[in-house]
């Protein structure tokens, strides 16, 4: 179709709904204009996608023949005001309303949602069975564009990065997080555990106090003396620089989301938020090099036989370069790859830890895996691996402290399984601690850490019924999911028995989704959960928790994380004297 046939089309509309008028008289009149309108959406999808095409190609795009709008909008969905569509509701909806909003799209529309946000549209998807459509797929994996919103923070780290890259670093970092290795990080996260401990003595017997700042500040420096092999005990201003750092681009990149018209970068560059966000990321980046830098020179001074390192890890002298089979390659990386490390396809004795997998690497072959490139991935392992272990851990510190009869359950599990010590011993112990574990996945249910997850359709495909054009996105919202009465007895309420095995067995496999499913889901989650159950374990080994707010008056505030509005405000009472 030629531009002047669009045009054609156009006049007829405006000709047949104005008739002698010059301009549209009211809403009512401008509501029944449904093409200029697909036209108007089209034509701003295109802007904001910089899309390549040429202008006339994406008017092509409007040809009936070619019906992405219309596609979308068979999928029910709000219509919003015209034009702009739901954009409104996303700009000035309180964060801490946000989840409440699709949870009230999903109850009047279905399980799948469409909505536009101006010329975006999105798909909600709010049921297990489209879930596992989308997330099980190799095909649907790479995230939506706004992912990329983190690119000045996280480069285009494991959580961003696409097709061939991802494949290679996911397959890369996987034996990072294999058991053996996460055995290696028990000792330091039960010392962090004793510490958080410590710390909390001076806070027991108080009217109320927040307990989130010391939760957080425990799984930060688990993350960085675990994964990266670097104690940050000392550095408290780093360290406190960092978590305020992350709390601001976290808020800075949900504006930027929710708002198209900072999508553009040229935009965003010139509102304030964008300068906020740039010295948030000088001040995270100072931490990460800080890592990177401290166990570069535990290296060096390991290699020159002047110190053990800090995780344990052997270096035998130099790595070897090992060829890796055909067979473990994504066919497009080429026939053989050489690699400079010796824990890619390993016996278990040589697996490596996180940073020094990088590290390796970068050493070999500076020239093709830069400083850069583990910075980006330095950078996406401490947020991921810190900012959501703290609020599961917050909301199941809360969860409990609301429930006395479930509190005094796991405090006699923990009297039963640990005796007279302080924490778990070993993974050993850690397996024990059964009903610890059904209340942790419940907090996860509830509150899960990471509400939704976004990804682009890779083709066509059809959802619930519909079809969903390729390069559609797809946002899968685990929180309304976990809310299903179809999966969960009483879903609303804090019942660890959801996850006994006799009511876990026959549950849909995406009908719990905390840590994602499919190829694309959490690489952290074991070590997530091990050091989770050790934290909660010492914690409440020590201490009786008191929760002062009520459900219905802590709610939920989205930025990318499900984080409490307000902090989660305790009270706490000494169960045994704190160790020394
Ligand atoms: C309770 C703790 C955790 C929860 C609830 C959680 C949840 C998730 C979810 C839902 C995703 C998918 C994100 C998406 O598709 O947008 C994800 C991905 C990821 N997580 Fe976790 N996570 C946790 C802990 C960790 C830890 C401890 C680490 C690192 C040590 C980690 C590293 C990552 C990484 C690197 C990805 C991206 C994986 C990829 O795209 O291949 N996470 N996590």
């Amino acid at each position: 179709m030629h531009l002047t046939e669009f045009q054609k089309k156009v006049h007829a509309e405006v000709d047949e709904l104005l008739e002698d008028a010059d301009a549209p008289a009211n809403s009512k009149v401008l509501l029944k204009f449904n093409y200029l309108e697909c036209v108007i959406k089209e034509s701003m999808r295109e802007v904001t996608s910089s899309c390549t095409d040429n202008f006339e190609n994406s008017w092509r795009r409007y040809d009936y023949r070619y019906p992405y709008v219309r596609l979308l909008n068979k999928i029910p969905g709000p219509d919003g005001a015209p034009i702009f569509g739901c954009f409104f509701l996303g700009v000035f909806t309180p964060r801490n309303e946000i989840i409440s909003l699709f949870e009230n799209f999903f109850d009047t529309y279905g399980h799948i949602v469409r909505s536009w946000t101006g010329p975006i549209g999105v798909i909600y998807i709010g049921s297990a069975e489209n879930a596992q459509t989308i997330l099980s797929s190799t095909t649907h994996i790479d995230k939506c564009f706004v992912y990329d919103f983190f690119k000045p923070w996280l480069g285009s780290g494991l959580l961003i990065s696409t097709g061939e890259k991802w494949h290679h670093r996911r397959r890369l970092l996987t034996p990072a997080f294999h058991f053996t290795i996460l055995e290696k990080f028990f000792g330091a996260i039960v010392a962090n555990s004793k510490l958080l401990v410590k710390k909390l003595d001076s806070k027991t017997n108080l009217p109320k106090f927040n307990i989130v700042p010391y939760l957080t500040e425990c799984s930060l420096l688990n993350i960085c003396e675990t994964a990266m092999g670097v104690k940050m005990d000392k550095e408290i201003h780093l360290r406190d620089d960092y978590l305020k750092s992350s709390h601001i681009y976290n808020q800075t990149m949900y504006d930027r989301t929710m708002n198209p018209l900072l999508h553009p970068a040229a935009l965003f560059r010139l509102s304030s938020k964008y300068k906020r966000q740039m010295n948030a990321v000088e001040l995270l980046h100072k931490m990460s090099n800080n890592v990177i830098q401290k166990r570069i020179a535990e290296r060096q001074r390991f290699k020159r036989g002047e110190a053990t390192l800090s995780n344990d890890s052997k270096l035998n002298g130099r790595p070897k370069t090992i060829h890796i089979a055909d067979s473990d390659l994504n066919p497009k990386l080429g026939k053989c790859l050489k690699v400079s490390i010796r824990s890619v396809r390993t016996a278990h004795s040589n697996r490596r830890e996180f940073l020094d997998v990088l590290l390796d690497i970068s050493e070999q072959d500076p020239g093709s895996f830069t400083i850069n490139d583990v910075r980006e991935e330095v950078d996406t392992f401490m947020f991921e691996g810190h900012d959501t272990v703290s609020i599961a851990l917050y909301w199941t510190v809360y969860l409990v402290g609301l429930h006395p009869y479930i509190q005094e359950k796991v405090h006699t599990e923990l009297d039963d399984v640990l005796g007279s010590a302080d924490a778990p011993a070993n993974l050993k112990t850690l397996q024990e601690l059964k009903y610890l574990e059904c209340v942790i996945k419940e907090s996860l249910r509830l509150y899960p850490s990471v509400p939704v997850v976004v990804r682009t359709s890779g083709e066509d495909v059809i959802i619930g019924g519909y079809k969903v054009p390729a390069g559609s996105i797809v946002s899968v919202h685990i929180h309304r999911i976990h809310h299903l009465r179809e999966h969960y007895h009483n879903p609303d309420e804090f019942d660890p028995s959801h996850f006994f095995p006799e009511n876990a067995q026959s549950r849909h496999p995406f009908a719990y989704l905390p840590f994602s499913g499919g190829p694309r889901n959490c690489i952290g989650q074991k070590y997530a959960m091990m050091e989770m159950k050790i934290v909660l374990a010492t914690f409440f080994k020590h201490y009786k928790v008191k929760s002062l707010s009520r459900r219905e008056d802590v709610k939920v505030i989205l930025d990318t994380l499900g984080r409490a509005d307000g902090g989660i405000w305790v009270q706490l009472h000494k169960r045994r004297p704190v160790v020394s």
